[in-house]
C-alpha cells in the first residue's frame, strides 16, 4: 500500500513514512493511491467478532506489510484494553430507525481516544524500531489534545506540543490537558481561534527546515492514521445492524471533516452506506458547500459545541482531491484561491458527486438545546453538545426512514456539563477516574498567534525536555 499527496508534488510513501509525516512536504494530506476492497462475504464475516479483531482485519491492507500481524494484533489489543466498554464503540437503539455509536469510552471522554490510543503505540513501535525521536506538534479545539497528551505522555522518544485557543474550550476539556505534568507535554494557550491553531501547525510543516530539525509528526486528522483508525467503528456498527446484506446511513457531527471522511473511506472499502449526513453547528461551511458548491469562509463563532468550532476543515482536502479527479495541482489552486480570495466553487457535476453520498444541516444554538432536552425526555439519554447536533441534522434529513440512521456520539455529556444541566435540569457526573479534575494543578504557557513565537517555544521546551531526560 502506497500513500499520495492531495497536492500531487510530494514523494509517495508506504505506512510507516505517512505515519511519522503528518503533513505530506508539499503542504498536502496523504490519502491511499487504491482503497482496499471488502467483499460481501469478507464483510459478513466481521459479523460477532471482537473490536480489536475487526479492527485488525480492516486496518491490515493499509499497513502494506510493514508491521508483522501479530504484532499489530498485540498493539491493537493493547490499544483498546482500557476502553470502558467492552464492545469499545457499542450501539445504543434511540428510537425506531436512530442508533447512537459511542465512541467516548476511551480515557478522555471523547471519539478521538480511538484512533489517538493506537496511534500512540504506533509511533512507539515504529520509533523504538527505527532508533528515532519525534516532537509532535498538535492544533486542538478541545478533544483532541487531551486524547493525545494521553495517548503520548511519558514516552521516551517523544515531545507533545499541544495548541488550543484561550477561552474556547470547555473546562473539562482545558483541564484534561493542562492538569498532565509530565516532561514530554508542553500545552499553548494561544490567543486565537482553532483555525489559527491549525494553521500555525501547517505553517511549522511547511518550514522545511525546522520540520526536519525537530523531527516533526502530527496527531491531527492530518496524519494519515487517525482516519484509518477511525474507518473500523464504521465497519463495526454497520455489521452489527446487518451490513452488508442491508443499508446503512450515518450521521457525524463535523468540524475538521476527518471522522465523515472515514466513513467516506470505509463507504470506498465496500460498505453499503447510503448516505452521510454532515452535521455542522452555526460554523457552517461545510452546510453550506454541500447546499451551493461553494465554500467560502466566514469568521468562525463560539457555540455550545466548541470542538466543532471551525470553519477550515482540513479533510475536506482529501474529498476534494476525489472530487477534482484525483489533480493535485487542481487541488492546490482550490485551496490557493480559498486563502486569497476567501472562497473556491466546484463545478454542478463535482457537486453532484458529493451530493450522491453527502448531505449537509447547519444546527443552531437553540436547535441544539432542544435536542438535548427533547432527548432526555423522550429518551432517558443524555446527549452532549456536539452529539445533539448530530441528531438534529439525522432528523432533519429527508433519507428514506426504513435505512437504518446512526449518529455518532463523539464525546461524553460529562465534558460539556453546563450545557446538558441547563438543557435538562441534570449534571452529567465525570467517571470517578477524573472525579479530582477540578483540584488539580494546571500547566500551560500563552503564546500569541504567531508562527516564529511557537516556534521559538518549541525548540527551547523540547531542549529542556530532552536535557532533563
Ligand atoms: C466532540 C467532537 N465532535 C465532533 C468533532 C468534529 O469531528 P471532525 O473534526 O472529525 O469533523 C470534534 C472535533 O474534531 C469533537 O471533538
Ligand atoms: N475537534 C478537534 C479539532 C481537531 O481535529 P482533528 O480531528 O483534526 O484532530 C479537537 O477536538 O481538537
Amino acid at each position: 500500500m502506497q500513500y499520495v499527496s492531495t497536492r500531487g508534488a510530494a514523494p509517495v510513501l508506504g505506512f510507516e513514512d505517512v505515519l511519522l509525516a503528518g503533513l505530506a512536504r508539499d503542504g498536502g494530506l496523504y490519502v491511499p493511491q487504491s482503497w482496499p476492497q471488502f467483499s460481501a462475504d469478507e464483510i459478513r464475516a466481521l459479523r460477532g467478532l471482537p473490536y480489536s479483531e475487526i479492527a485488525v482485519r480492516v486496518m491490515r491492507p493499509f499497513l502494506g506489510g510493514s508491521i508483522a500481524e501479530d504484532e499489530f494484533r498485540a498493539i491493537v489489543e493493547d490499544a483498546y484494553a482500557g476502553f470502558d466498554h467492552g464492545a469499545v464503540t457499542p450501539l445504543v437503539q434511540l428510537d425506531q430507525r436512530t442508533w447512537v455509536l459511542e465512541l467516548f469510552h476511551g480515557p478522555t471522554l471523547a471519539f478521538k481516544d480511538v484512533a489517538l490510543q493506537l496511534l500512540g503505540r504506533l509511533f512507539d513501535h515504529v520509533l523504538a524500531k527505527r532508533g528515532q525521536r519525534v516532537t509532535i506538534v498538535g492544533a486542538t479545539s478541545g478533544d483532541t489534545g487531551s486524547a493525545a497528551i494521553e495517548a503520548c505522555r511519558d514516552r521516551e522518544n517523544i515531545d507533545i506540543f499541544i495548541l488550543h485557543p484561550k477561552g474556547r474550550t470547555s473546562e473539562v476539556q482545558r483541564r484534561q490537558m493542562t492538569s498532565v505534568l509530565s516532561s514530554n507535554v508542553h500545552n499553548v494557550a494561544l490567543h486565537g481561534t482553532f483555525d489559527d491553531c491549525q494553521d500555525i501547525v501547517k505553517a511549522l510543516f511547511n518550514d522545511t527546515g525546522f520540520r526536519d530539525r525537530m523531527g516533526l509528526s502530527a496527531v491531527n486528522s492530518i496524519n494519515w492514521a487517525r482516519i484509518m483508525a477511525q474507518i473500523v467503528y464504521y465497519f463495526t456498527a454497520a455489521v452489527a445492524l446487518g451490513a452488508p446484506d442491508r443499508k446503512i446511513a450515518f450521521t457525524v457531527p463535523t468540524g475538521n471533516f476527518g471522522n465523515v471522511y472515514a466513513a467516506y473511506g470505509a463507504r470506498a472499502m465496500g460498505l453499503p452506506i447510503e448516505k452521510l449526513v454532515v452535521g455542522s453547528n452555526s460554523n457552517d461551511i461545510l452546510a453550506r458547500f454541500f447546499a451551493s458548491g461553494t465554500m467560502s469562509a466566514a469568521p468562525v463563532v463560539p457555540t455550545l459545541s466548541p470542538s466543532m468550532d471551525i470553519q477550515i476543515s482540513s479533510n475536506f482536502e482529501r474529498l476534494l482531491f476525489d472530487l477534482l479527479g484525483r489533480d493535485g495541482s487542481a487541488v492546490t489552486d482550490a485551496l490557493n484561491r480559498f486563502r486569497t480570495e476567501g472562497k473556491f466553487a466546484v463545478t454542478d457535476a463535482q457537486l453532484a458527486d458529493a451530493l450522491a453520498i453527502f448531505s449537509g444541516h447547519r444546527v443552531d444554538e437553540d436547535a441544539t438545546m432542544a435536542t438535548v432536552a427533547a432527548t432526555w425526555e423522550e429518551s432517558g439519554y443524555l446527549l452532549d453538545p456536539h452529539t445533539a447536533v448530530g441528531v438534529a441534522a439525522a432528523k432533519a434529513d429527508p433519507l428514506d426512514p426504513s435505512i437504518p440512521m446512526v449518529v455518532l456520539a463523539t464525546a461524553h455529556p460529562a465534558k460539556f456539563p453546563d450545557a446538558v444541566e441547563k438543557a435538562t435540569g441534570r449534571r452529567p457526573p465525570l467517571p470517578p477516574r477524573l472525579s479530582d479534575l477540578y483540584e488539580r494543578e494546571e500547566r500551560l504557557s500563552e503564546l500569541p498567534n504567531d508562527v516564529a513565537a511557537v516556534q521559538d517555544f518549541v525548540v527551547a521546551r523540547a531542549r529542556a525536555a530532552q536535557e532533563a531526560a
